[in-house]
């Protein structure tokens, strides 16, 4: 069983080395320019692990316009903003049983993928993995952490659960198929409304946002409007969401965010897909969400978009 997995970026070369590491023989998709421009070279990846060893590995890599073969089990590890664009590319080539796991931040990607790829399989996971990237084609694994899957589409059937299973058991992560997904996809969607936003806004790492009251009562309000349209859409809360998102802020404090880094770098952030999809579903519901605007509308004066 093959996997190919899309985007070249922390979560595929955090992937893809883990495929690697078990014996499987993955293809890792580029995007053409990078692609055409390596042709020539024999491609190794590099994973430096958190034990303090760098393991290199000689890899597949293909491009969707050069791909020949057929897709049977998609991995797509771009940001939100890109994964739609990144599934049509390929979908040429996949199979009609392939399975298609996302592996975005935020929310509304994978519904959009789900609805138009209603003839494959659609998971979408979450994930508390951590992984950078030191140069292209060398990934640190930051952190070891736990995956959630679960279907997006209507349920797939028992031989589909355990096909999507089998292609996974030989990976050495913690893997957890699920029924409950989406309530894992509110709780990042909470955890990263709270505080990704407010560490772009602040330029802080996570932990800072515990240090004042005023900061602390924004990741309060941020929260409790998560909290009412995930009630409002009938998903369990399954804990206070509120105790998550300060747990989370102890356990990374040292990190910057990843849209901290994006506006850093005056890079296109996943907001949209976080506050953005929030402020959109209550929008629809009824609901007024003043805390996610006013941060929104703050970041946008900022040009952090
Ligand atoms: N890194 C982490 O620790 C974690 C990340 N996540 C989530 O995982 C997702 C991926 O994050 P991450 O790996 O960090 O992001 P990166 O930006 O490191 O990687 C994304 C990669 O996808 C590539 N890409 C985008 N569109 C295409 C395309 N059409 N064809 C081929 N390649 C494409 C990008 O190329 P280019 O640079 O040219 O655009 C880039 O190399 C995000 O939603 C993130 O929030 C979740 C948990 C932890
Ligand atoms: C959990 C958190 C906030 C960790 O930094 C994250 O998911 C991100 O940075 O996007």
């Amino acid at each position: 069983m093959t996997w190919h997995i899309i985007g070249a970026g922390s979560m595929g070369c955090l992937w893809t080395a883990q495929f690697l590491k078990a014996g499987m023989k993955p293809t890792l998709l580029l995007r053409e320019q990078r692609f055409h421009s390596l042709v020539s070279t024999k491609p190794i990846l590099a994973i430096d692990e958190l034990e303090g060893i760098t393991h290199h590995f000689t890899i597949n890599l293909d491009s969707p316009a050069s791909l020949s073969d057929s897709i049977e089990y998609l991995l797509v590890c771009t940001k939100a903003q890109d994964a739609e664009a990144a599934v049509h590319s390929v979908a040429h080539q996949l199979s009609d049983h392939c399975q298609i796991v996302l592996m975005q931040n935020g929310m509304g990607s994978q519904q959009a993928i789900s609805q138009h790829f209603s003839s494959q399989t659609v998971w979408a996971a979450s994930t508390t993995e951590g992984a950078w990237m030191k140069d292209f084609l060398h990934v640190c694994h930051a952190g070891h952490g736990s995956t959630w899957i679960g279907p997006m589409s209507s349920t797939p059937d028992e031989p589909s659960w355990q096909r999507l299973k089998d292609a996974l058991e030989k990976l050495s992560f913690d893997i957890q198929l699920t029924h409950q997904i989406e309530q894992k996809l509110w709780d990042k969607l909470a955890v990263n409304c709270a505080i990704n936003g407010l560490t772009a806004l602040y330029d802080c790492r996570n932990g800072e946002l515990l240090a004042t009251e005023e900061r602390k009562k924004r990741l309060a309000e941020l929260t409790e409007e998560v909290s009412q349209v995930r009630e409002a859409k009938g998903v369990p809360n399954c804990g206070n969401l509120l105790e998550l998102v300060h747990q989370v802020c102890i356990d990374t404090a040292m990190n910057n965010s990843s849209t901290c880094m994006d506006a850093r770098q005056g890079r296109a952030t996943e907001l949209p897909f976080i506050n953005g999809y929030l402020i959109k579903q209550a929008e629809r519901l009824g609901i007024e969400t003043p805390a996610n605007q006013t941060l929104m509308r703050e970041l946008a004066e900022r040009h952090i978009t």
